[in-house]
């Protein structure tokens, strides 16, 4: 029989349970045993799911009080000594101190899982780095789901996959040189796991979706060599690429099956076919676990016939990758309409999809004759649907010129135009637009939108926000200050709710990290924007002050990545239809008098295909949309834009290529090692280096700072330097904010006086890092 099952599902919780007992927990509401509670029931409820749904196997270990990189780490008992825990011993108390930081340490490293929205804990490995065993939860958890009846396959990130995510501080750490003592330990508990009877167990290596260099490729065959005596089977589970370029060595691997997504690269299963044994499982992950799509069943199992009868029984049924990335609960959507409801899957409806096409393939078409008609009917309805198309959008995308994407002149012309007016001076400070989001700005909106607070008093109650965060700014002496976006919600999902083409859900959350969620909006069609969507607030608070205030817009890359997207036309067109909705904004509000304009991409790395063959394609179409919005205004008309959380180094061509006249950048984590890069590069427009990290609630001294500007004066001429945190300020509180900024301003102005007198700048002074060497920081 070919097997059904799934990689993972979200843990959560369709109500975000999970965040919330955790955030308790934090708080000390609640204690251990009741946070316990909490998870217990999670799973119970996750595992009976997939069992009703009829999956053959119910998928263990993937559950996490934080992250599933942080706890490998804690099976493996692979903890940074200068935590100085136990492994064996860890509280759930200093898994979270791992994970967010304590008065002594900072957190471990947080960085982006592949290219999802998810951010995984960063395991830090150095020469001393053992794996002689940690805590015991995934076998505890294994217990649990068997003690509830379930045929269970539990799932382990594989060694290659937590060395190389891994990171080292020491320059030219060999990483694969632990090899020799990270494969023992998995050997180990895989031993432990044959021992109670486990059968199937799956080990992710999604890393077999990069273009991996020939020492990580080797490593594969003698490690998984190592592996096949240890009396389990192994399912190695590989998502979001191709694998097909290693088709010979996967064939070749000592494993009992693989598992490989079939939604982002549905042209690899030729390419296995044509190379697997007969005795190998080939797991096909056909149901997309990275989208909200219902799935054409119909198609799917079209797709898999050929495979079917050359696998049979060898041929299992699965989701893309781990449904970790979608949504929990169609079901609690009461405010769709049946229409796109009929069109959406979230996990829960996900399983039902595996079961179905694996019914039909066991068991032929005809006993799953309903819900096939049912999909075909959606499917349909979507492929013609009136709502999708709009004839007027997709004219103006085909008509876009080369002049649309393109300012009137280049930006030394436009700097003047810009210098004339905003007479700025040297140094030129500014935050990236956000102010803490507090807990009575979201409980307003909660209320404005259970209908408990009138509109007018809701609109109220954020003018009054924005007038606060105006005045304390001009307070601190801001020379460009923003509104704070207090109305937003989130800084994609506020624009998708405005936006024709797109919809919103109620319970849509998915992990972003740790206890912090988003909700993608979903891009079913055609998007234009009816009306504008900042205009009145940035006009308001322009009133409140007479310096020039900044707009603030989520750019269009930005926007498409952190959405559900449609699958029925390439990210690239959708992208450009976002572009020209931004661009009406942009152009609105110049009308309306401001003249400062951010345009946020922090996703546009994040685009990046996985494999460095796509980059180019993907870096022009992503370039040009971001040219498309924001070249729809004056020369005068100032045009920032702000990128996070991630490495630039190796795209800094196409982001100087984007032309924004001021870029607002992520550097003060990495020590500004970025700017390297962008005085080797020489950037040549202006650029503010974020000179504190916005992370944590720590207020860096003024001396910090002044070194961080030093150090980027070393790089950037001083009339093309800005000065400015690393990121929004929406997740931190208060007293800090206003702590830090004004350290900041203090920072800028004893920088601005040394230039005035020719004095340079000290380098060297003791910053953050070597505060923390001698654990006199405060940090955290
Ligand atoms: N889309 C997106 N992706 C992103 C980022 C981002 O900002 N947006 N940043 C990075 C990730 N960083 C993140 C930082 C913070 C949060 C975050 O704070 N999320 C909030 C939810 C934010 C939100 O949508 N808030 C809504 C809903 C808030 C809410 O839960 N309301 C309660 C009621 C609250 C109350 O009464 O006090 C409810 O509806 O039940 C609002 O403000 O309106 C959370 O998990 O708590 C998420 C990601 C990368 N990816
Ligand atoms: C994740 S980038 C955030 C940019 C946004 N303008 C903010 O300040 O929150
Ligand atoms: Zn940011």
């Amino acid at each position: 029989m070919t097997i059904a099952h799934v990689l993972g599902f979200p843990r959560i919780g369709a109500q975000r349970e999970l965040k919330f007992a955790v955030e308790s927990f934090w708080r000390g509401d609640i204690g251990e045993t009741e946070l316990a509670a909490v998870g217990s029931t999670l799973r119970r409820r996750h595992w009976q799911w997939q069992k009703d749904a009829g999956l053959d196997l119910v998928s263990t270990g993937d559950f996490a009080w934080y992250d599933q990189m942080l706890n490998t780490a804690a099976l493996l008992g692979a903890l940074p000594a200068r935590f100085g825990f136990d492994p064996k011993a860890l509280t759930l108390k200093q898994y979270f101190e791992l994970a967010r930081g304590n008065a002594a340490q900072p957190a471990l490293e947080m960085t982006k899982w592949f290219d999802t929205n998810y951010h995984y804990l960063v395991p830090e490995l150095d020469a001393e780095t053992r794996f002689d065993g940690g805590v015991d939860w995934f076998f505890y958890e294994l217990a649990e789901a068997r003690s509830q009846g379930h045929n269970v396959k539990p799932a382990l990130i594989g060694p290659l996959t937590f060395l190389y995510l891994a990171k080292s501080k020491a320059a030219g750490f060999d990483k694969l040189g632990l090899a020799g003592r990270i494969v023992p330990a998995y050997r180990r508990i895989l031993e432990k796991l044959a021992a109670q009877g486990v059968e199937w167990v799956q080990i992710d290596e999604p890393i077999l979706a990069l273009e991996l260099d020939a020492q990580w490729r080797n490593a594969f065959a003698p490690i998984y060599r190592e592996f096949s005596t240890a009396g389990v089977k192994l399912l190695l589970a590989t998502y979001f690429d191709s694998v097909a370029e290693h088709a010979p060595l996967l064939a070749s691997l000592p494993v009992a099956g693989l598992h490989v997504d079939l939604v982002r690269a549905p042209q690899q299963l030729d390419a296995l076919l044509a190379a697997w044994p007969q005795d190998k499982v080939l797991s096909a992950g056909v149901i997309d676990g990275r989208n909200i799509w219902a799935a054409d069943l119909s198609a799917k199992i079209e797709q898999l016939s050929a495979a079917k009868t050359q696998l049979g029984n060898k041929l299992w049924v699965s989701a893309s990758s781990s449904l970790l990335h979608t949504p929990v609960d169609l079901a609690q959507e009461d405010q769709l309409d049946a229409e796109l409801k009929g069109w959406l899957a979230f996990a829960k409806q996900k399983l039902d999809e595996v079961v179905v096409v694996q019914r039909a393939l066991n068991e032929g078409r005809g006993t799953v004759a309903a819900q096939l008609a049912v999909s075909d009917a959606a499917a349909q309805s979507r492929r013609t649907s009136a709502r999708i198309h709009n004839p007027a959008v997709g004219g103006r995308v085909a008509a876009l010129t080369g002049a649309d994407a393109k300012r009137a002149h280049a930006y030394p012309v436009r700097a003047d135009a810009q210098r004339a007016w905003l007479k700025l001076p040297l140094l030129p400070t500014t935050s990236i637009g956000s102010f803490p989001q507090t807990r009575e700005i979201r409980a307003a909106r909660a209320a404005f939108k259970r209908g408990e607070l009138p509109q007018d008093q809701y609109i109220a109650a954020m003018q009054a926000e924005i007038k606060l965060v105006v005045a304390k700014q001009d307070e601190l002496g801001l020379d460009v200050p923003v509104h704070g976006e207090a109305e937003r919600n989130d800084m994609v999902e506020y624009f998708g709710e405005q936006l024709a083409g797109f919809t919103f859900t109620r319970f849509g959350w998915v992990q972003s990290y740790g206890s912090r969620c988003v909700k993608p909006p979903v891009i079913f069609g055609d998007v234009s924007r009816p009306t504008p969507m900042t205009v009145e607030w940035s006009r308001y608070a322009q009133s409140l002050t007479s310096k020039p205030m900044k707009g603030m817009l989520t750019g269009p890359v930005t926007i498409l990545q952190w959405s559900f997207v449609r699958d029925d036309q390439p990210r690239e067109q959708t992208c450009l239809q976002i572009a020209l909705a931004i661009r009406d904004e942009v152009v609105d509000l110049e009308q309306a008098g401001i003249k400062v304009i951010q345009i946020d991409e922090p996703a546009f790395r994040e685009g990046l295909p996985l494999k460095r063959a796509a980059w180019d394609a993907y870096l022009e179409w992503a370039g040009r949309a971001f040219r498309v919005s924001a070249s729809g205004v004056v020369d005068s008309t100032q045009i920032h834009t702000h990128m996070c959380y991630s490495e630039f180094n190796d795209i800094l061509p196409a982001i100087a290529a984007m032309d924004a006249d001021v870029i607002t950048i992520e550097t003060s984590r990495s020590d500004m090692e970025l700017l390297e890069a962008f005085g080797t590069f020489a950037y040549p427009n202006e650029i503010g280096p974020g000179v504190y990290d916005i992370h944590s609630p720590r207020v860096p001294p003024v001396n910090e700072m002044l070194r961080l500007i030093a150090k980027a004066l070393e790089v950037v001429p001083a009339e093309r330097l800005w000065i400015n945190p690393d990121c929004g300020l929406k997740t931190r509180g208060w007293p800090e904010t206003e702590a830090a900024l004004s350290n900041m301003l203090q920072a800028t102005r004893e920088a601005r006086s040394a230039i005035a007198e020719g004095r340079k700048l000290v380098v060297e002074a003791a910053g953050h890092h070597a505060a923390h060497a001698a654990g006199a920081c405060g940090c955290h």
